[in-house]
């Protein structure tokens, strides 16, 4: 089955099904396309493991192409779950799941090998061949989809120097820092250049700073109109990158917005400043002028120069406020 190939219009303005909160904000990002299948959809999936865990209970969502999604949630509550449904690792045991407008119900274990090759898939524990270079890490990826030697000598310097390891081909993966390991391990995962890329907790094992370049990355990935799912625990990183967010909690959604943070709170300063109707105490004020130039500003600064930008935003800004509402 292969994935609908991804196009300009993924660049488009985003869809009416997930508008951005802020319009001027998003205008960098490469909105999802309006009319297409999603790319993932989910009706009413429920997954009970043997145990009688309850992995997913009655969850539905869709992502269009394009998007940039976090899945957010407790330890426990069905992220790594979703991944793994969406690999066809596990089977629903209810609902119904489809990739790119197939029900995945429909492919045979046969089938699987080839389904998977339109989804590149990054562990937090990276999974690299121990034995091998980088380079035969990243290559490998493509021998085994069939790639032709004309084909890896092309994309794997490509994909290398993409994920900034131009330098480090011939390096063991215990030659290389944790970060360089998760850039092989997204490099392998974006070799072929899946229309769908699925990070569980990328950045797990990963300090703050590291965290950001593979943020950018993966950013940077989702800017070429491959739709990135990642399910993390990283607070900060999430409020950053203002990006969608789907909450779990005990295997159902509980929440999906637009432009989230990684929860809804607010400390007790806000939260009274909020009840005594107090200006806000930044200048980053939702919907108005100056607040959208800054989220504009922010969006540049994760693209550009490396510093994913933007301190923690008062509650508010993840709500429903619009430049129209300004
Ligand atoms: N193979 C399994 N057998 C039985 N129960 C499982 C299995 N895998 C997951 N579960 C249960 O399903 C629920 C959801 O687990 P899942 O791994 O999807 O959560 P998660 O949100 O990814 O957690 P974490 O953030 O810790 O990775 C949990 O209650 C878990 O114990």
């Amino acid at each position: 089955m292969a994935l609908p190939a991804r196009k300009n219009s993924a660049r488009r303005r985003a869809t009416a099904a997930h508008p951005p909160k802020h319009a001027e904000a998003a205008a960098s990002t490469p909105a999802p396309s309006r009319r297409s299948t999603p790319v993932i959809d989910f009706k009413a999936v429920e997954k009970r493991y043997d145990v009688g865990a309850i992995g997913l209970d009655q969850a539905s969502f869709s992502v269009q192409r394009g998007e940039f999604v976090f899945l957010v949630g407790s330890t426990g509550s069905g992220k790594s779950t979703i991944m793994r449904l969406l690999i066809k690792e596990l089977e629903p045991t209810g609902g119904s799941i489809a990739v790119a407008g197939r029900d995945l119900e429909e492919i045979t274990r046969r089938r699987v090998p080839y389904y998977r090759r339109n989804i590149g898939v990054v562990f937090q524990d990276f999974k690299l061949l121990p034995n091998r270079t980088v380079y035969d890490n990243v290559a490998y990826a493509l021998q085994v989809t069939g790639g032709s030697r004309k084909d890896i000598r092309a994309k794997v310097p490509d994909i290398l120097r993409l994920t900034g390891l131009s330098t480090k081909l011939h390096n063991y993966p215990d030659q290389l820092s944790g970060g360089e390991q998760q850039r092989v391990a997204i490099a392998r995962a974006f070799v072929n250049h899946p229309p769908l890329l699925l990070a569980d907790e990328p950045t797990g094992n990963l300090d703050p700073e590291t965290s950001i370049g593979i943020m950018q990355l993966l950013y940077r990935i989702n800017k070429t109109g491959t739709t990135v799912l990642v399910a993390t625990h990283d607070h900060q990183m999430v409020n950053k990158m203002r990006r969608r967010v789907i909450e779990l909690s005990r295997g159902r959604i509980v929440r999906d917005e637009a432009t989230g943070l990684y929860a809804r709170d607010e400390s007790t300063r806000e939260f009274a400043a909020r009840l005594r109707n107090d200006p806000p105490q930044t200048p980053d004020v939702v919907g108005t002028p100056d607040a959208i130039r800054a989220a504009a500003a922010r969006e540049r600064r994760i693209d550009g120069d490396g510093a994913v930008g933007g301190e923690r935003r008062p509650v508010q800004a993840a709500t429903t406020t619009t430049p129209a509402d300004a």
